[in-house]
């Protein structure tokens, strides 16, 4: 191998997941190319024999000392809009807040200085928060939409942006026609396409059934097959919904079904929520190799309920988790890891099984590789195996600002954890997508 290839390597205590979910930490050496691929990952040890293989230079070398290295984080559902109202709004449940809230604000989007002003600065505060990857959900909008995809190539981050089709139940101001919505959207897919950015990729994505009409949806599955391109939308979130879902659709056998009908429910499905999924829609999401996107701050804040993770994992349903932006009032994936935590504390108290309470470890595989698995995209993030591209942060539990301490004795372990659960954006001090330093 060429020396040119070794652009740099991090020394020091390296954090992630194995594929097969297992916490690791390492005190290593992890290598990046000059295209910002890992090239190694090995024990501190060999840095000698490195040293020799590739003629490392020392400038080369970044000594991470007291600091640490973990993957970027993977928001597998995250609305770009409405951080516009992120925060606010939180005093209804699921349907009356579409209404009130967030059907009023995601219509100004026709305006496009609002959406380069909200669409930069979601970008701007995800990444600040180490999330890497995002799963983004637009607006009905087509040239917002388009400015959304531009402003996330120009800021480097790794991410899925659909533009959101919706054409029945909706109010006059917030509404498409069926044909103009799919032929908008085979444009704007066509869009991101053509721009050949190896980061960002167009996704499909049907509001939510009772604002899809059955042509819109037949329409949209047709494209997402017709570009082999991926799926998002929202699922069983809300009692009411499910039963309105049922009113709108009386011959389906459940929510799930119906997606199903339409090609919207395959192995490159994400759905929101699903936390009144049947065993059967479980079932079914198997079958399909579909994954769902736990959103727990959402899930509490919007008053929707509590998700059983633990029961979709062992029907060996593929899962990510996602901040929901602003059904979730928080870009942080930090957050979210700690509420998924609370939401499986919230069913243990319930079913009185231990195994139902989700580990540390675990929510932070989650918010990871598990992520980056539920999107389709582990062969390229998640986490620090060989191949994979360098979407990283570097994280200082020793910053001044910090909202917790680092004493004498606590170990790498304890270390970690306080950030975890303690920590925030102030101890996230460099993120890297493909190993293009993003912040
Ligand atoms: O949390 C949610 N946010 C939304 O914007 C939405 N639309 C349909 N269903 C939804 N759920
Ligand atoms: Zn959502």
């Amino acid at each position: 191998m060429s020396t040119n290839q070794l652009q740099k390597i991090y020394k020091g205590t390296i954090i992630d997941s194995s594929k097969n979910g297992t916490f690791r930490l390492l005190k290593g050496i992890l290598g990046i190319s000059t295209e910002g691929k890992i090239l190694f990952r090995e024990k501190e040890e060999e840095l000698g024999n490195i040293t020799a293989k590739y003629n490392v230079q020392k400038e080369q070398i970044d000594d991470l000392e007291r600091n640490f290295l973990i993957p970027g984080f993977v928001d597998t559902h995250i609305h770009g809009p409405q951080y516009k109202f992120m925060g606010t709004g939180l005093d209804l449940p699921l349907l009356k807040w579409l209404e009130k809230y967030t059907f009023p604000t995601e219509s100004k989007f026709s305006n496009e200085d609002l959406a380069k002003n909200v669409y930069g600065k979601v970008i701007d505060q995800t990444l600040k928060n180490g999330t890497t990857t995002a799963c983004y959900f637009a607006t009905i909008h087509l040239t917002a939409s388009k400015i959304f995809s531009d402003l996330v190539i120009q800021k480097g981050q790794r991410a899925l942006i659909g533009k959101v089709s919706m054409d029945r139940n909706s109010p006059d101001f917030y509404v498409e026609k069926t044909q103009d919505s799919l032929d908008q959207n085979e444009e704007f897919i066509k869009y991101v396409k053509e721009k050949k950015n190896d980061l960002v990729e167009p996704i499909v994505t049907p509001r939510f059934v009772p604002t899809c009409s059955p042509q819109m949806m037949k329409g949209l599955g047709e494209l997402a097959a017709k570009y082999n391109i991926a799926i998002q939308s929202h699922i069983s979130e809300n009692v009411n919904e499910v039963e309105w879902v049922k009113s709108l659709h009386p011959d389906e056998d459940g929510y799930a079904a119906v997606y199903d009908k339409y090609g919207l429910l395959n192995n490159r499905t994400i759905m929101a929520h699903g936390i009144y999924l049947t065993d059967k829609e479980i079932e079914l999401f198997k079958q399909r190799n579909a994954a769902v996107a736990h959103c727990p701050n959402s899930n509490f804040s919007l008053s929707s309920g509590v998700l059983h993770l633990k029961k979709l994992l062992r029907n060996g349903i593929k899962v990510g988790f996602g901040t929901d932006v602003s059904g979730g009032y928080s870009p942080s994936m930090m957050d979210c890891i700690r509420q998924a935590i609370i939401a499986s504390k919230a069913t243990m108290f319930n079913t009185k099984n231990p195994d139902d309470e989700l580990s540390y470890q675990d929510a932070f595989y989650f918010a990871t590789l598990g992520g980056a698995s539920a999107l389709g995209l582990d062969s390229k993030t998640g986490n620090f195996d060989v191949g994979k591209d360098f979407d990283a942060c570097i994280v200082s539990p020793f910053v001044s600002s910090a909202n917790f301490h680092v004493f004498d004795d606590d170990d790498d372990i304890e270390i970690f954890q306080k950030f975890l659960f303690s920590g925030d954006d102030r101890n996230i001090l460099k993120v890297f997508v493909k190993g293009r330093q993003v912040i």
